[in-house]
């Protein structure tokens, strides 16, 4: 699909993720019942609400291209992706986020195609920003009520690079031994797909993460990311690919030059 095409389909993709979003916020304003998914994670009824609503809009939109989304993986349900272009949700990145209240849970919807992610729309309804791009150079910050606003990725600045990590999920000693080989400045913390979107914005130079992933927590912040100018590599440098069979990512490292 040319980035045209891609770049069509962003208007819809992002009126989805809006709607998903304003009905994880009616289970956030009214309290959160937290259940335990089989691999021990938390998990709420806004996870399923959302993915409930991304899903089906999603068939509608491309009809035949599959969902691979999170809640469904995780009861089982793993769609046929051999045609090569698919679609990742993660309804509700963030889940402890959620559950800790600080708004730094996402809704993300990435469009992938040949292993590349050439669609992403990340939103965060509890502060009302989303981040969509289709292709180099159409990135855009929208904050509810406002007008979108072109983002870009930084020069590596001199004096240093902020760091962009995990709030809730530490990397251990891969992270210090590569942080080594780079000028720190500062290291902030985020939660969910937010940190690909702080260097799309250019707000942190790097993300890297030593630690599990699955695809739909990564590729709309990736695409969002490489839309703004930057990168995302696995630490020796090979790509990060999606479509992988138990949809987990290796380490990774996110540039925002
Ligand atoms: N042991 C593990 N296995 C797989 N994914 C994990 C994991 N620990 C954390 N993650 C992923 O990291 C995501 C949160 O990232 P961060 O800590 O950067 O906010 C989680 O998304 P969910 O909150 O959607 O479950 C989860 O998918
Ligand atoms: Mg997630």
């Amino acid at each position: 699909m040319p980035h045209a095409a891609a770049a069509s389909l962003l208007p819809t993709v992002r009126t989805i993720a809006h709607e998903a979003g304003q009905v994880i916020l009616r289970f956030y304003n009214d309290g959160i019942d937290v259940a335990t998914k089989l691999d021990g994670s938390p998990v709420t009824q806004a996870d399923h609400a959302a993915e409930a609503v991304i899903v089906p809009a999603l068939n509608h939109l491309l009809p035949g291209i599959p969902v691979v989304a999170e809640e469904a993986t995780a009861a089982g349900h793993r769609p046929d992706i051999s045609g090569g272009r698919f679609w990742l949700v993660d309804p509700l990145d963030g889940t402890k986020e959620f559950i800790s209240r600080n708004g730094e849970f996402t809704v993300n919807i990435a469009l992938v195609e040949d292993g590349r992610p050439v669609l992403g729309v990340v939103y965060a309804p509890a502060t009302g920003d989303l981040y969509a791009g289709a292709g180099p150079g159409t990135a855009v910050h929208w904050v509810e009520g406002r007008h979108d606003y072109p983002i870009h990725v930084r020069p590596r600045p001199a004096e240093g690079l902020t760091v962009v990590a995990s709030r809730s999920h530490g990397s251990g000693p891969a992270l210090e031994t590569f942080l080594a080989g780079y000028p720190v400045k500062e290291r902030i913390t985020c939660g969910s797909s937010l940190k690909f979107c702080a260097l799309a914005c250019g707000k942190a130079d790097l993300y890297p993460r030593f630690g599990p992933t699955s695809e739909w927590d990564t590729a709309a912040g990736h695409a969002v990311l490489i839309a703004a100018g930057g990168r995302v590599e696995q630490p020796d440098g090979s790509p990060l690919v999606y479509g992988k069979a138990d949809v987990l990512n290796p380490d990774f490292v996110a540039y925002g030059w």
